[in-house]
C-alpha cells in the first residue's frame, strides 16, 4: 500500500473529484458514511456524541458524521470552534444541513470557558483538523485539544489526529496534539502513523477505502510503501522440480564468540528453514562442537581463534555472505573485517557488531562492496548513520544513507523501514511486541543471508527476510502469547510462515 504526502493526497482528491467525477460535497459524504458506520459498529448502542469542528473540510467531515448519528438515534451536541472568519463550503453545506435536527444540539465554542464537560462514556469525535494543518496549534484549538486530552472519553479522530502533521513532525507542539483512542484514516494511512513517538496520538488506526480515483492512485510516486502479502509473495521465485541444492546457493554465516554461540545457531538455523542450498558457519574454535550439535546441517569452518572472529575461508565458493551476530568487536575483528570488505564480492549482510566496528570506524563505510544489507536496530543505527531527535528525520538520515553508499538499510523496530539504494522505503506491518527479545536479530540476519544466496537481490531479500520473519513471530504469539516468545519460537514458526506467505 502506497504512503502519500497531505499534499499528495489533496491532490489525488481533487483528481478525484473531476475524473470520477464527483461533486466535492458528494465525496465528502461518502467519506463521512464510512466514519459513521465505523462508530456504529464499533458503538452500536446510542450513546452521547460531542463532536469537535474546524473551518475546514476536516471539520465538514464531522458534520455530516454528526447528521447521521443524530438520524441514527445518538444524542449528538457539536461545538463549532470560532478560530477563523472563514469555513470551507463544503463544511457550510453541511452545517446547514443539520439546523433544527432532532437529538443535535449546535453550539459556539469562542473561548475554552465554553467547553463541555467530557464524560468517560462520551465519543468525542475529533473534526478540528485534517490533512490541511499547516501549523502547530496555538490559542483555542490548543486549549481546546488539551481539555480532550484530559478526559477520560472514548476519543475518535476524524483521517488524522488534530495538530499532527501528516509527515514531519519535527517541530510540531507536542502537547497540541489530540491523543485518539482511534484514528480513521481515508484511503491510506499517513507517513506519522509508523513512527513510534505519535502511537500516543494516533492510537489504533484504522483504514477507511473511500474509492478514491484508481488511475492516479496509480500513477502518483512515493518513496513510501507499506508491504503486505500480495506485493511480498510477487517476489518470490518459484522452485522447480530438477533444481538441486546448488541452485539454492552456498551461504557463509560468520558469526559467534565466547559467550555468544547462541547467536551463530539462530542464525544458522535460521537460514536452513528459509531455503537456503548449504550453509557454512564460521565460528571460533571453541563453538565446533557446540555447532555440530545444535545444527548438523550447517557445515562449520572453524576460525584459529578459540573465542572470536579473526579470519575467514576463501570465498570463492559463496553466493552471499552474513556477518555480525555475536561477534563481538575485538581489535582482531576488526582487522579480518577490513580484509573481509576488501575481498567480499558477493552479496553482504551485516548485523549487530559488525555494525558497530564500522560506525567506530566511518573510513571503511568507504570500502563496502555492492549489494550490502545493514540490519541495525535503533542504537546500532544511530552508532552508524548518527543520531536524531524524531523519527521522521531519523528517516530521511536512512534514506539517504542507502542512497549515498548505494546499500539497503533495515531499521528494525514495530513497523521496520527498508530503505533502498535508490530512495525507496518499505515499512513492514508484521510482528509484535513479542519479537522484541534477545535473538530475534539473529534470526533475521540469518533468514536474510538464506534469501541471498537463492538470488534474491539485496533490497528484495530485505524485504521478504523482514515480511517473514514478523509473519513467523506473528504466528508464534497466537500459539504461545507474547511474553513467552522466544527467537527459537521465531525459527519453529518459519515453516508455517512461509506457507501462508504462499497460499
Ligand atoms: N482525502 C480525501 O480525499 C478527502 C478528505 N476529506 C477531508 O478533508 C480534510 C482536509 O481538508 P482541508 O480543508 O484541506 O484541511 P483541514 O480540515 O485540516 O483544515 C484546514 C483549515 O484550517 C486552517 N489551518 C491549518 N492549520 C491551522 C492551525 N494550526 N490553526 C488554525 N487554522 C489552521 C487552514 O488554513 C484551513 O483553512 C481531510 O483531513 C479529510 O478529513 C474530505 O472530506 C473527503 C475527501
Ligand atoms: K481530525
Amino acid at each position: 500500500m502506497k504512503v502519500f504526502s497531505a499534499e499528495q493526497i489533496s491532490k489525488i482528491d481533487t483528481f478525484t473529484i473531476e475524473h470520477e467525477p464527483i461533486a466535492s460535497i458528494d465525496l465528502m459524504e461518502r467519506a463521512s458514511s464510512k466514519i459513521y458506520n465505523w462508530i456504529v459498529g464499533k458503538f452500536p448502542s446510542p450513546q452521547n456524541c460531542k463532536i469537535f469542528i474546524g473551518p475546514g473540510n476536516n471539520g465538514g467531515d464531522g458534520l455530516a458524521v454528526a447528521r447521521m448519528l443524530a438520524e441514527k438515534n445518538y444524542s449528538v451536541e457539536v461545538f463549532l470552534l470560532k478560530i477563523s472568519d472563514k469555513i470551507a463550503s463544503d463544511a457550510q453545506v453541511n452545517l446547514s444541513r443539520i439546523q433544527n435536527k432532532k437529538n443535535l444540539d449546535i453550539y459556539e465554542l469562542t473561548s475554552i470557558d465554553n467547553m463541555p464537560w467530557l464524560f468517560p462514556d462520551d465519543i468525542v469525535i475529533d473534526a478540528v483538523f485534517g490533512s490541511g494543518l499547516s501549523r502547530p496549534l496555538s490559542g483555542l484549538a490548543l486549549e481546546i485539544v488539551n481539555a480532550i486530552n484530559a478526559s477520560e472519553a472514548n476519543v475518535v479522530s476524524i483521517d488524522v489526529p488534530s495538530g499532527l502533521m501528516c509527515e514531519d513532525n519535527s517541530t510540531n507542539n507536542t502537547r497540541g496534539i489530540v491523543q485518539a483512542d482511534y484514528t480513521l484514516s481515508f484511503q491510506f494511512p499517513k507517513l506519522a502513523f509508523l513512527f513510534p513517538e505519535n502511537a500516543k496520538y494516533v492510537g489504533e488506526w484504522e483504514v477507511l477505502p473511500i474509492d478514491l480515483h484508481q488511475e492516479i492512485i496509480k500513477s502518483e510516486l512515493t518513496p513510501y510503501k507499506i508491504l503486505n502479502r500480495e506485493f511480498v509473495k510477487s517476489l518470490l521465485m518459484p522452485r522447480k522440480k530438477f533444481d538441486h541444492k546448488g541452485t539454492y546457493g552456498h551461504g557463509l554465516l560468520i558469526s559467534g564468540s565466547y559467550g555468544k554461540m547462541g547467536a551463530a545457531i539462530l542464525a544458522s538455523r535460521a537460514s536452513l528453514r528459509s531455503g537456503i542450498g548449504l550453509l557454512t558457519s564460521h565460528i571460533p574454535r571453541l563453538g565446533y562442537q557446540i555447532m555440530q550439535t545444535a545444527v548438523p546441517e550447517t557445515m562449520v569452518s572453524i576460525d584459529r581463534s578459540d573465542i572470536i572472529f579473526t579470519e575467514f575461508p576463501n570465498l570463492d565458493q559463496f553466493k552471499a555472505i552474513a556477518i555480525g551476530p555475536g561477534i563481538d568487536k575485538k581489535q582482531n575483528s576488526y582487522k579480518a573485517m577490513i580484509d573481509l570488505l576488501k575481498e567480499v564480492k558477493v552479496p553482504m549482510v551485516l548485523d549487530a557488531d559488525a555494525i558497530n566496528i564500522i560506525g567506530e570506524h566511518p573510513e571503511l563505510k568507504d570500502d563496502l562492496p555492492m549489494g550490502c544489507v545493514f540490519t541495525p536496530h535503533m542504537k546500532e543505527f544511530e552508532r552508524l548513520v548518527g543520531k536524531s531527535k524524531d523519527s521522521y528525520t531519523r528517516n530521511c538520515m536512512q534514506r539517504e544513507f542507502a542512497k549515498e553508499h548505494q546499500l539497503t538499510l533495515v531499521l528494525k523496530g514495530a513497523y521496520t523501514a527498508i530503505c533502498c539504494p535508490e530512495g525507496s522505503c518499505y515499512f513492514n506491518p508484521t510482528g509484535n511486541p513479542g519479537m522484541a527479545t534477545a535473538g530475534s536479530g539473529d534470526v533475521l540476519t540469518g533468514i536474510i543471508l538464506s534469501l541471498l544466496s537463492q538470488g534474491y537481490s539485496s533490497h528484495v531479500a530485505a524485504i521478504i527476510g523482514v515480511y517473514l520473519h514478523g509473519l513467523a513471530g506473528d504466528l508464534a504469539s497466537v500459539d504461545l502469547g507474547i511474553e513467552a516468545l522466544t527467537a527459537s519460537d521465531i525459527i519453529d514458526y518459519l515453516p508455517k510462515a512461509w506457507l501462508k506467505l504462499k497460499k
